[in-house]
């Protein structure tokens, strides 16, 4: 299948430029389709040899191959914000999807938060609409994310103002619960919610909290993007932040913001009690979400 800076997929020819990115089970090239130059991601995932700390036997890798896969390619026509899918290949060793390209929203937000500098505000505001949007086109078709975080939102089109989703927070089998997995992935838990850590099932969990685990996700990033900072970036460790919140019982306080409905749309979305939050929809009609739309 592949030759040196060469990979031929399913009779399309591509050049390997360089790798940008890797998961818990796959490695992640930039490329070129040699028919038109066009940028690619080409996502290959390991069926027989981890690369990373996560054990997982081969049948679960090529089983999380086949799900991930079929879940994008399901959602190409339902969600116009899923990373579109370009070609995919198998073979005994790997599964490969190839995608669209772009820099992930990390990258960018990267830079204001080492300098503790919000976005600016109508940058901010696009992007966030567009997170929106997408998690609300998931949740209606009874989908939940999972892992809404900045690193899973790829920055498309010449200015990069375009938001994709890339990766639909289908795991391996981990350990069924949250710090378990928290300890073994190289992640974050700056976008877990509270109920996250105090329950038993896990971030990959379909059930009715992770819906609003979902929404409490998006407030995270949208603090970020206003204030420069994430809410629990003070602590310093994973197991504080992990402490933290499985003790929140009070909604965290928003600092005070001139958008007054920047700071409401905050406020409802990091509400401790999920039952407390609202839910997809009725966040894209927040009138900081519709208001600027109509
Ligand atoms: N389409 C893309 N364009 C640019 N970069 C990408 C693209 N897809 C993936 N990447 C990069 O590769 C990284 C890993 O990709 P992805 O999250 O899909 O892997 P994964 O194996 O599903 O990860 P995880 O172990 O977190 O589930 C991303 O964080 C991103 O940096």
């Amino acid at each position: 299948m592949a030759s040196s800076r060469r990979m031929t997929i399913r009779g399309v020819h591509y050049r390997i430029e360089q790798q940008i990115g890797h998961g818990l089970h796959s490695l992640v090239y930039g490329g070129r389709d040699l028919r038109n130059g066009r940028p690619v991601a080409i996502k290959i995932i390991n069926f027989l040899h981890g690369s990373y700390s996560v054990k997982a036997d081969t049948e679960s890798r090529r089983q999380s191959y086949w799900k991930e896969l079929q879940m994008l390619l399901y959602l190409q026509p339902l969600n116009p914000y899923i990373i579109r899918v370009l070609n995919h290949d198998h073979n005994e060793r790997h599964g490969i999807i190839v995608m669209e390209r772009g820099e992930t929203l990390r990258d960018t937000l990267m830079d204001h938060v080492l300098s503790g500098k919000p976005l600016p505000p109508s940058q901010a505001h696009r992007f966030w609409s567009q997170m929106v949007e997408s998690i609300y086109y998931m949740h209606s078709i009874g989908i939940v994310h999972g892992d809404v975080k900045p690193e899973n939102f790829i920055q498309l089109g010449a200015d990069g103002s375009v938001l994709r989703l890339i990766d639909m927070g289908i795991s391996f089998h981990l350990p069924p619960n949250v710090t378990s997995r928290l300890k073994t992935a190289a992640g974050t838990p700056d976008y877990v919610s509270p109920e996250m850590v105090n329950s038993r099932i896990g971030m990959s969990s379909r059930s009715k909290t992770g819906y609003k685990a979902d929404i409490w996700a998006l407030g995270v990033i949208l603090f970020e993007m206003a204030f420069g900072y994430r809410p629990l970036q003070s602590l310093r460790s994973n197991e504080a932040k992990l402490n933290f919140l499985g003790k929140l019982r009070r909604d965290i306080t928003i600092p005070s913001h001139p958008d007054k409905q920047l700071r409401d749309v905050l406020k409802r979305c990091l509400r401790a009690n999920p039952r407390r939050r609202p839910n997809a929809e009725e966040v894209f009609n927040h009138p900081y979400v519709s208001g600027k739309r109509k």
